[in-house]
Order: C-alpha cells, then structure tokens, then sequence
C-alpha cells in the first residue's frame, strides 16, 4: 500500500557538491505490515522515511499511498494526505509549554477538526490506547522519555492515520522503555491494521517488531528480507548487517584465544564505526509480534 518508484533524494553539501542521500530507491511496504528500514549512519534511512510523507520532497521518483500518488498532489490535497501519515521522532518532538492534552489536541486542530468537545474526545481515546491518560494536564518536561514517545505515538494518532512512521523511536530510551514503546507499536498495528515503518540503527528492535526489513547503504536499498527468514537455518544474507541479525550478536576476538566462529566478527567484517553505535542482541526472549516482546521485562512496564 506504500509504493516507493525509483524515488531518489539530493542535497548538496557545503561545497555545493551534491549528495545522493536516497538514490533510485524502488520500495514497495504492504498494508497493515510492520517495515523495518536499517542501515549504517549516513545510509539514508531518515531521508527515506521522510520521502514517504514529502516531509522531504524527492528529488524524482513517485511515492503512492494506496490508489494515490502523493508526489503528483497540490498543496491543498497533500495536507489532507499527510493526515493519513502519522510520524514520530527519536526526539519526540512535543511542544514544551503545551500541556499533553494540548500536544494531542494541536494535530487534530491542524488536521481541521472544529469541534472542541469532538477534539477533546479523540485525545481522550488517542491517550487511552498508550495508557497514559494520567498525565493529560502534564507538560513534556514532567515526563520520562518512555512518557514522552507515548504522548508523540498518541498525538500521531489522533487523527487516525493509515500509516505511523517511526524515525528511531526507541534510540533515546534505556533496553526496558524501549521494550515498552515497542509493544505500543506491535499492539497498534495489529489491532488498528496501521502500517508501521520504522528506521533505526537498534538490531533488537528489528529483530522485535518488523515483518519485512530493507537494509540501506549509501542511499540504496541493498538487501530485503522477512523477519521470517531470519529463522531459517538456510538464509543467507549477502549484507553484513543482515549476516548480524541472523547472529546471536557480536563475537570478539581476544589475543592468543581462538575466535568462536559464530556470530557477528567486527574485525572480519571491517565494521568498527558502524558497531559502536550498536548494541549486542542481549534479548533472545523476542516473541514473534503479537505475544508480549520481551516478556522477562513485561511485567513491570505499562
Ligand atoms: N538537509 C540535508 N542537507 C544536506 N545533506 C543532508 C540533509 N539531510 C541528510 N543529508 C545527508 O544525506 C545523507 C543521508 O542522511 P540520513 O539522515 O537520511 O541518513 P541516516 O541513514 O538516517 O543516518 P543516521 O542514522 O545517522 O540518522 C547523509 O550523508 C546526510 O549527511
């Protein structure tokens, strides 16, 4: 239901030299799935989400929502369009002296609703279905990180949108939060059927929640698979970073010791920079979606 077609993006750098951030991306996300886009820094992935929703306007390509083909539409359509498209952010971008009441209601103002009462009632639900109706007259600095993403996915929400874009929503919050925001995201997908993409350089968080995974390097899409694959002993990555998440993580060498011969070898594989900004895969408790994620940590989350 998402269709990218040869999108490709461009900027020009200090020098006036151009960068092709997203370069002949061909991409197709089916509805009601959970799209997991991962790659080095640098790699495109932000851009790429951002095309999905002309946040950042492709600089050729089409991008289709369903039957509609959102780089063709006038100012007047895309503003309704992008009402479809719910987004939230690594920084989750609230509005610091609005209230989360305030926060939620401020996308269905945008998106047009007049009636205040209709207003306070979708925040209402919005803040009911991430459970955090007890902060309503909080504003952002008086919540936790964890907080603060499920006030962003409740204003996303709101206006009930088809797809939720999620550039890194879980790279600010420690292992428990995220496991948390996660099952937000797993619980909103499969009970309201909206499609998820999610960016992110997190393994586990992949390895958690996505259906389908695009691995991105230099602005292109190099390698997809199912999170399905995953499991099977055959698959076979040709990326290092798909051969990581077949691993049980990172092994590493030590002088004078013999290495193991499994997992992911950071030496072998010329990947120092990009690793540090990864974590080991310390949770091999991940349930396929729909089971509780991470069920050790569960309990004490919501
Ligand atoms: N507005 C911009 N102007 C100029 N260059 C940009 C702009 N946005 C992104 N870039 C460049 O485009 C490339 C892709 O950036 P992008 O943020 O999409 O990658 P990413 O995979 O999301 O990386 P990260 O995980 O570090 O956020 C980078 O070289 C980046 O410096």
């Amino acid at each position: 239901m998402i269709s990218l077609r040869h999108v490709s993006t461009t900027f020009a750098d200090r020098n006036k030299k151009p960068i092709a951030a997203v370069d002949d991306v061909s991409l197709e996300i089916a509805a009601g799935s959970i799209q997991g886009i991962i790659g080095f820094s640098g790699a495109g992935k932000s851009t790429l989400l951002r095309n999905i929703n002309l946040l950042e306007r492709p600089t050729s390509g089409q991008v289709w929502i369903g039957n509609t083909e959102i780089t063709e539409l006038n100012a007047e359509d895309l503003r309704q369009a992008r009402h479809q498209i719910g987004m939230i952010f690594q920084g989750f971008n609230l509005v610091n002296n609005l209230t989360v009441l305030q926060n939620v209601e401020l996308s269905l103002k945008f998106a047009g609703v007049k009636d205040r009462q209709d207003r306070r009632r979708r925040v209402a639900e919005a803040l009911e279905i991430v459970d955090i109706t007890d902060k309503t007259q909080n504003y952002p600095a008086q919540l936790s990180g964890g907080q603060k993403q499920r006030v962003a996915i409740a204003r996303a929400l709101a206006t009930k949108p088809q797809v939720l874009l999620c550039d890194e929503p879980t790279s600010a919050l420690d292992p428990f939060t995220t496991a948390s925001v996660l099952q937000y995201l797993a619980d909103i997908n499969t009970e309201f059927g909206i499609t998820v993409v999610v960016v992110t350089h997190e393994m586990e968080v992949i390895k958690a929640l996505a259906d389908n995974i695009a691995v991105m390097e230099a602005g292109s899409v190099v390698e997809q698979f199912q999170a399905s694959d995953l499991r099977r002993a055959a698959f076979s990555p040709r990326t290092s970073i798909g051969r990581y998440l077949v691993s049980d993580g990172i092994s590493v060498r030590r002088a004078g010791q013999p290495g193991t011969g499994e997992g992911f070898d950071p030496a072998a594989e010329s990947f120092h920079d990009y690793d540090q900004k990864f974590e080991p895969a310390r949770h091999d408790t991940a349930e396929p979606r729909g089971h509780k994620i991470f069920a050790a940590v569960e309990g004490g989350l919501r």
